[in-house]
């Protein structure tokens, strides 16, 4: 039930809007792209992509400590507050993420993924649902792909998906139990698959804050606002920065998936383009189903 252009009839500037609101905030904020991608994930992973990401109040999705570090929320509202002029009560929370994800993307150099429209937004949002649908960064590859697979998501996709961590940051206590120091400050590698001058790049970055929770480091090294395969070439170099991304690497499985995409960016943006599609129709509520919120971080 959902259409590619679903809007055109009912509120024809949807995705422009969407598209236009996501620039500008990012010129003044370029960290608001990174944060836009990662919420799809947490919301999709959620109850499927219906917006659940987005209600604020106790005991929601939002409350988690898992979703604590999540961001990009004030552009959705913004973009939800034009269309409220334009068209009250047409378009959905959930499609909003969807194409503020998709636009983000494109803004720093990746593919543009058609995206299909009509989802409705979901009325519950529960912060217990939030940890046992989220990947935890001491997963295993074998949970990691329990997890994807328990959403209709194969190893490919989780290696594609991974590839979003090719642009954002990450705050120092996400990756900082890698490593330590010892008592005459050198570096000691607790885990061993992370290159050693990149850890030691990390550990300054880290220290040069005394707040692990507030300091932030790109999840790419090498190219951050760029949405390209550099993602996999620093996997091979060992500079993944989550035990997650290294541990992609140590499965046959997905070491094969992440080598063929290192090579290949045109085959990544094609793969990208396929699973990011699949991700945004997880879950998704059509029809008479849910609502169309009025406010995103609110149920009607
Ligand atoms: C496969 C398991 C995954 C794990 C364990 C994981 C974990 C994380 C963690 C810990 C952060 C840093 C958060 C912070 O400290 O602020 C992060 C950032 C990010 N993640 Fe993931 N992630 C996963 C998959 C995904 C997927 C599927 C996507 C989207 C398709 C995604 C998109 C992002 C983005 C764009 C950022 C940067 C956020 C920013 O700049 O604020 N991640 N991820
Ligand atoms: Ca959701
Ligand atoms: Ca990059």
């Amino acid at each position: 039930e959902l259409s590619f252009n679903f809007y055109a009839g009912s509120c024809p500037g949807a995705e422009l809007i969407v598209r236009n609101t996501v620039r500008s905030a990012s010129s003044s904020d370029p960290s608001v792209l990174g944060k836009l991608l990662r919420l799809i994930f947490h919301d999709c992973f959620v109850q499927g992509c219906d917006g659940s990401v987005l209600i604020r109040g106790n005991g929601t999705e939002r409350s988690d400590p898992g979703n604590a570090s999540l961001g990009g929320f004030a552009v959705i509202e913004s973009v939800k507050n034009i269309l409220e002029i334009f068209c009250p009560g047409t378009v959905s929370c959930a499609d909003i993420l969807v194409l503020a994800a998709r636009d983000a993307v494109e803004a720093l150099g990746g593919p543009v993924v058609p995206i299909p429209t009509g989802r409705r937004d979901g009325r519950v949002s529960m912060a217990a649902n939030v940890r046992p649908n989220i990947i935890d960064t001491d997963f295993t590859v074998d949970k990691m792909i329990n997890i994807f697979s328990s959403k209709g998501l194969s190893v490919h996709d989780l290696v594609v998906l991974s590839g979003a961590h090719t642009i954002g940051a990450a705050h120092c206590n996400t990756f900082n139990s890698r490593f330590k120091l010892d008592p005459k400050g050198n570096l000691e590698l607790i885990d061993a698959s992370l290159d050693n001058s990149y850890a030691q790049t990390l550990v300054n970055k880290c220290s040069s804050s005394l707040d692990p929770t507030t300091t932030v480091v790109d999840n790419d090294p090498e190219t951050s606002s760029t949405f390209d395969n550099q993602y996999y070439k620093n996997l091979l170099a060992h500079k993944g920065l989550f035990q997650t991304d290294s541990a992609l690497m140590e499965d046959d499985r997905t070491r094969k998936i992440v080598e063929i995409l290192a090579n290949d960016q045109e085959s990544f943006f094609d793969r990208w383009t396929e699973s990011f599609l699949k991700m945004s129709l997880m879950g998704v509520r059509v029809g008479e189903e849910g609502e169309i919120r009025r406010s995103c971080s609110a149920v009607n």
